[in-house]
């Protein structure tokens, strides 16, 4: 790696966010911290990160033409993906051209879509998964349903946050969440995985960092789903030592066959001491926003620390913490934030408010974070203060 630069000079380290969300957002914010040229890339213009970085392009980040484009202008020394939704091919072939991408090419290619870390994971490496089927049709889907059985859940190939997610738990639920698959994906229409549904007990984010003297967990964060998408997180999730090595087992297992440098969230579920894995993400995991309150170095700062090679001697948890999504639900454009005093009342509460653009439909737009004494108080806390914050769209 060459040594750290001073931005817009051209002995700059260039990094390009490939997804200019939240997340992105606060890699970009840990990325300056050490003076790193930050390019910030999107479908739409002024997205989060956008507004943190030196420059940003808006681009069809699913279009290889328009994605080569970006990287040939900006010769960046990193290449960071933040959302699936991304010509990863590309990646892989401008890749083994000596492009650097975080953590590798593979990785952001195998996830990109649910087939690729499906097939790893349970097929070759034989971790417990629940049962799946993937379909192109929709009589493969409803001959999917039949023998999986019900309940079973429904996604796309390509998406994220839930969105054209639905648990099928009666016939009458079949016909319509193929529909809301065709329409909800990020990629269009298309292929769905089908999965056996799983009656967990709770469901973890183990965040497994892969840095440059070995691998790291962060104690395990627990979290609500709701309709496939994240509405509270909390850390540490209280686990037994059997079900924790497991967790740990799994998560370096899977890991390791991706390889690179960086943050990793591995999603379980748990139920008593078994350990199924869901599926991964190889850059910071929504649930562990609440590492921003959680940790001394949030998710962020160690994804930034390890892709930069630089030490993590140690993960300090801060006790208990919690973190609750704000939602916005409605039509329009640039939303106004109401009540954000009365959201940081209590102590050891703080709110992070994205700055994205608009809405349609629902769209998480905020978070809220808290410390406790226990789990309990921190979600009650983080809970509150987002319900303290209205929002109004023009
Ligand atoms: N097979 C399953 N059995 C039971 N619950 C499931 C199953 N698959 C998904 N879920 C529930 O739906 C949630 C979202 O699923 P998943 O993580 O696959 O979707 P996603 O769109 O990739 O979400 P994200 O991008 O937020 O990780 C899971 O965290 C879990 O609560
Ligand atoms: N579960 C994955 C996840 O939370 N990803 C985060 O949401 C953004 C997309 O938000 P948007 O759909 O509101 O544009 C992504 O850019 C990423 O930061
Ligand atoms: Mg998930």
């Amino acid at each position: 790696m060459k040594p750290f630069g001073t931005p817009h000079s051209p002995g700059a380290l260039r990094l390009l966010l490939l997804g200019s969300g939240e997340l992105g957002k606060e890699v970009a914010i840990e990325a300056q911290r050490y003076a790193v040229e930050v390019i910030a890339v999107d479908r739409y213009a002024d997205a989060p990160a956008m507004q943190v970085a030196h420059r940003s392009h808006v681009i069809n980040m699913l279009d290889a033409d328009e994605l080569r484009r970006v990287i040939a202008l900006e010769q960046p020394d990193l290449v960071v993906p933040e959302i699936e939704a991304i010509h990863t091919p590309t990646l892989v072939e401008l890749e083994q051209a000596g492009l650097r991408v975080i953590p590798t090419a593979r990785a952001a290619w195998l996830t990109m879509d649910r087939e690729g870390i499906r097939r790893l994971a349970a097929e070759t490496l034989q971790l417990p998964t629940s049962p799946y089927r993937f379909c192109d049709t929709e009589a493969e889907y409803r001959a999917a349903v039949a023998a999986l059985g019900l309940p079973c859940v429904i996604k796309p190939v390509m998406s994220s946050s839930g969105k054209g997610q639905s648990v099928i738990r009666s016939e009458a639920d079949i016909a319509a969440a193929w529909d809301y698959a065709q329409r909800g994906g990020r990629a269009g229409q298309g292929r769905v995985i089908v999965e056996g549904f799983v009656a967990f007990d709770y469901e973890i984010t183990l965040l497994t960092v892969r840095h440059r003297d070995g691998t790291a967990f962060c104690a395990p964060i627990g979290h609500l789903q709701i309709d496939g998408d994240y509405r509270e997180s909390w850390q540490p999730q209280p686990m037994s030592a059997a079900a924790l090595r497991r967790a740990e087992d799994i998560a370096r297992a899977v890991t390791e066959n991706l390889g690179g440098w960086g943050v990793f969230g591995v999603e379980l579920f748990v139920r008593g001491d078994e350990v199924i894995f869901s599926e991964v993400s190889p850059r910071p995991h929504d649930t562990g926003l609440v590492t921003l309150i959680s940790q001394e170095l949030s998710q962020f700062a160690l994804h930034v620390r390890a892709i930069l090679g630089l030490p993590v001697p140690q993960i300090r948890q801060l006790g208990p913490s919690a973190s609750c999504a704000v939602l916005v639900e409605g039509e329009g454009r640039a939303p106004r934030y109401h009540g954000v005093a009365e959201a940081l009342a209590e102590p050891d509460t703080q709110l992070r408010l994205f700055g994205k653009p608009a809405v349609s439909g629902r769209r998480r737009m905020a978070v809220t974070l808290a410390r406790a004494q226990s789990i309990d108080a921190a979600r009650a806390k983080a809970c509150a203060a987002a319900e303290k914050i209205s929002v109004q769209l023009d």
